[in-house]
């Protein structure tokens, strides 16, 4: 099976806390893989290190496709969307989602179809401010739905939203894995159907020195 991502020993230190440490994992074409763990336990820190937001203080990464170092964003593998929308209160729901359909160089023909999907076409002059969180959620998922990007990272993706908004969720999830994408979700609560399950949480200390010793050596 094709594999999309390959994480290698990546850990993270905030502060004086190693949040993780020598995590390695890969995630292949089709599947989806919940990240859970205690609230601090670091499910944002590694989405947004994978993202390449953010840097880890140990390990790699290495992605099979795209370029996540490219600045022409076309090339790049991955969406994030994480727990800040970045939805501007000024602008109305369209212009903000034709803003991200041409700025991932696609047609603006797509934006109707994606806010018809995500239940805001309708609301689509209302400015940013008027939305609630659930609508403004609905309209970050609208970005999933303008440019095709085989690695989806979502914060948390059902929060804020009603059983139907879930369900939107779900289907968009669901068709991405079955078109090849793959998608890394941090969660609380139920999770997804056929997801597999990595626990982040920090090493104990004798794990942790361990580890260091045997970097050491090797
Ligand atoms: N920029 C930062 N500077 C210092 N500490 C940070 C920073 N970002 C995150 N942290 C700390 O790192 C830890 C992990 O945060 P993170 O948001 O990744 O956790 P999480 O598992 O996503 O939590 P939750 O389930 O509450 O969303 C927290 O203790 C947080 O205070």
């Amino acid at each position: 099976m094709e594999k999309l991502i390959t994480v290698c020993k990546v850990g993270a230190t905030r502060g004086y806390r190693t949040l993780f440490y020598d995590l390695s994992f890969s995630v292949n074409a089709g599947e989806i893989l919940e990240l859970r763990g205690e609230n601090g336990s670091g499910k944002s820190t590694l989405l947004r290190i994978l993202a390449g937001l953010t840097r880890p203080d140990s390990g790699s990464i290495d992605y099979s496709i795209g370029d996540s170092s490219s600045q022409n964003p076309s090339f790049y593998p991955v969406h994030f969307l994480g727990h800040q929308d970045g939805i501007k209160a000024q602008e109305s729901v369209e212009a903000q989602i034709v803003f991200w359909t041409k700025f991932f160089g696609e047609d603006v023909s797509k934006v109707r179809p994606a806010l018809e999907r995500v239940g805001l076409w309708k609301r689509r002059d209302v400015p940013g401010r008027g939305l609630s969180a659930g609508q403004r959620r609905r309209l970050s998922l609208a970005r999933l739905l303008v440019s095709y990007r085989p690695i989806w990272l979502l914060d948390e993706p059902l929060a804020a939203l009603d059983s139907k908004g879930q369900d939107i969720v779900l289907e968009m999830m669901e068709e991405h894995t079955q078109k090849g994408g793959s998608v890394i979700a941090a969660m609380h609560g139920e999770g997804f159907k056929n997801a597999r399950t990595i626990n982040i949480c920090a090493p104990s200390k004798a794990e942790f020195k361990a580890n260091q010793l045997l970097d050491d050596l090797i």
